[in-house]
């Protein structure tokens, strides 16, 4: 059985990055190397300072402290790590394609065919390729196809392997997986990336399945989560009018063994760059193939979730005498989740976007995300200039800057710092009366009513 002793990684992103260094931690007679055509990324990764890693995720600056410079290395020099390598994982992002066939739906696999021209035209010596992307299923047989005609001769093998890990919890994820999913054909292939995870993953928790389930299994997994945050977030607008409490309803039916009681908890909308790329790309698949209840199914998924982000931000217009114009909310949080500085389909995006056509003012601080991002995010929706964007929301870097004076509070992220703010103090430097709106249902509704907020927390 040959043991891999070096691995490249092509894709230094938010699991290129991560997981890299988790399997160089663990495996230290094993040398990681992780590229990427970003330079200033791969600089971001090398950087002496660890507060400037290009990936904010808790204890991933002790991993990094740990096995950089030992076994763990960032370049952009991704023909030499090919070259160098046994083992070669794809961790290149695979967004959903904006032109042509698919359009709005299907995965843009570019990247990864790129990926794949490139290690075949470099490639030397055998080669375990492993896919670590989130990818249609039967992208396997593709990239079979490209390496084996393009090559040099030399035997690829090829694996899926894909990660399961959420931002926010990447290191606790990885230390710890439910589990470690493998498909392939070839079993000496299989077994050498089993003994990588091995090192401090239980045997048990490794599962071994065939190309196709394993590419499937990551589409489903996401698409089955998805559809639990809008199954509860729809049922948090029935008990609006009802008067029931979607906490509690939570609570009451995950004491269920049988349903669970995790992700259940109501918001303004998932975000994030995965679960509606890839129930898009499920949906696209089950189309492709004729299903169409299928792909009906699946895609109620999605229209469920724009619904709740739109029935958020309308329910800020309405409550506020419908109109927004010229008032001042203040938005806590704009990462699509706390613990994380992505920002990627964040929920925020859509609900300021919504405001700001109402010419609302947007006052933004998040702890972790900058304004240049914030613009950007906001710039490429493309539904006014940029100038525009600037003209009506400003970034601040305190949350008494974007609360002073401010008609109302937003809470788009659930940042746990939000909790503990002095919110007397808040209160008395806004206008009255004065808004708060939970997106997140993290603060404590009886205190805020005390303090004499009008508070509206989704689900209630
Ligand atoms: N973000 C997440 O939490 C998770 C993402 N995934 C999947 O993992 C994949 C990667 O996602 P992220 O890391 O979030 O993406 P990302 O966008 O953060 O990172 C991808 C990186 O690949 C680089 N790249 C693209 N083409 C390249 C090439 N030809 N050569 C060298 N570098 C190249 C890009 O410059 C970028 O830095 C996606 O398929 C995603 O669906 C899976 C699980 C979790
Ligand atoms: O493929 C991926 O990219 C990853 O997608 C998700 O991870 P992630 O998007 O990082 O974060 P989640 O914790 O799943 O949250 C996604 C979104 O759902 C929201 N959410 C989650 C749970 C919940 O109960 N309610 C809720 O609104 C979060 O706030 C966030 O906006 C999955 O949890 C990971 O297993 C998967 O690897």
């Amino acid at each position: 059985m040959k043991k891999i002793k070096k691995i490249a990684c092509i894709g230094a992103g938010y699991v290129g990055g991560p997981t890299m260094s988790v399997i160089a931690q663990k495996n230290v007679d094993v040398e990681v190397t992780v590229v990427d055509l970003n330079v200033a990324r791969i600089a971001a990764w090398n950087d002496g300072d660890l507060n400037h890693l290009p990936v904010y995720e808790p204890g991933l600056d002790d991993v990094i402290k740990e096995a950089r410079g030992r076994n763990l290395f960032f370049s952009t020099d991704v023909d030499k790590a090919i070259k160098e390598a046994d083992m070669i994982f794809i961790s290149v992002n695979t967004p959903t394609k904006t032109y042509g066939k698919g359009k709005g739906q299907a995965a843009d696999l570019k990247f990864i065919e790129l990926c794949a021209r490139q290690i075949a035209a470099v490639a030397t010596s055998d080669k375990i390729v492993v896919e670590k992307s989130t990818l249609p299923v039967r992208t396997a047989e593709a990239l079979k196809s490209i390496l084996d005609n393009t090559g040099n001769g030399v035997n690829f093998d090829i694996l899926s392997n894909p990660e399961f890990l959420a931002e926010g919890t990447a290191v606790s994820d990885l230390h710890n997986p439910d589990r470690v999913l493998i498909g392939g054909e070839d079993a000496e292939a299989i077994e050498a990336l089993v003994q990588v995870y091995e090192a401090w993953v239980p045997r048990e928790r490794i599962l071994t399945t065939n190309l196709w389930s394993s590419e499937l299994s990551k589409l489903v997994a996401n698409a089955f989560l998805a559809q639990r945050v809008s199954s509860i977030n729809a049922i948090s607008e029935l008990c609006e009018v009802t008067g029931a409490n979607v906490d509690e309803v939570a609570r009451a039916i995950g004491q269920d063994s049988r349903i669970g009681s995790k992700f259940l908890k109501a918001s303004v909308g998932f975000g994030g760059s995965c679960f509606q790329k890839d129930i898009l790309n499920l949906v696209y698949i089950a189309r492709s193939y004729n299903l169409t209840a299928v792909a009906d199914y699946w895609e109620q998924v999605i229209s469920l979730n724009d619904h709740q982000k739109s029935r958020f931000a309308e329910k800020i217009i309405q409550t506020m005498y419908n109109t927004v114009n010229g008032k001042q909310i203040a938005f806590l949080g704009w990462a699509f989740k706390k613990d994380t500085n992505d920002t990627r389909e964040s929920a925020a995006i859509y609900v300021a976007d919504h405001l700001l056509d109402e010419e609302a003012t947007v006052i933004i601080y998040d702890p972790k995300v900058s304004a240049e991002q914030i613009y950007k995010d906001l710039d490429y929706l493309g539904t006014r200039s940029a100038e525009d964007n600037r003209r009506l929301v400003k970034v601040v870097e305190s949350h008494h800057d974007a609360v002073k004076g401010a008609h109302a509070i937003a809470i788009l992220t659930e940042w746990d710092e939000f909790k503990g703010y002095d919110w007397q103090q808040i209160k008395n430097g806004m206008k009255k009366p004065s808004f708060v709106f939970d997106g997140r249902k993290i603060l404590n509704k009886k205190q805020l009513v005390n303090l004499g907020f009008d508070y509206y927390s989704i689900g209630e």
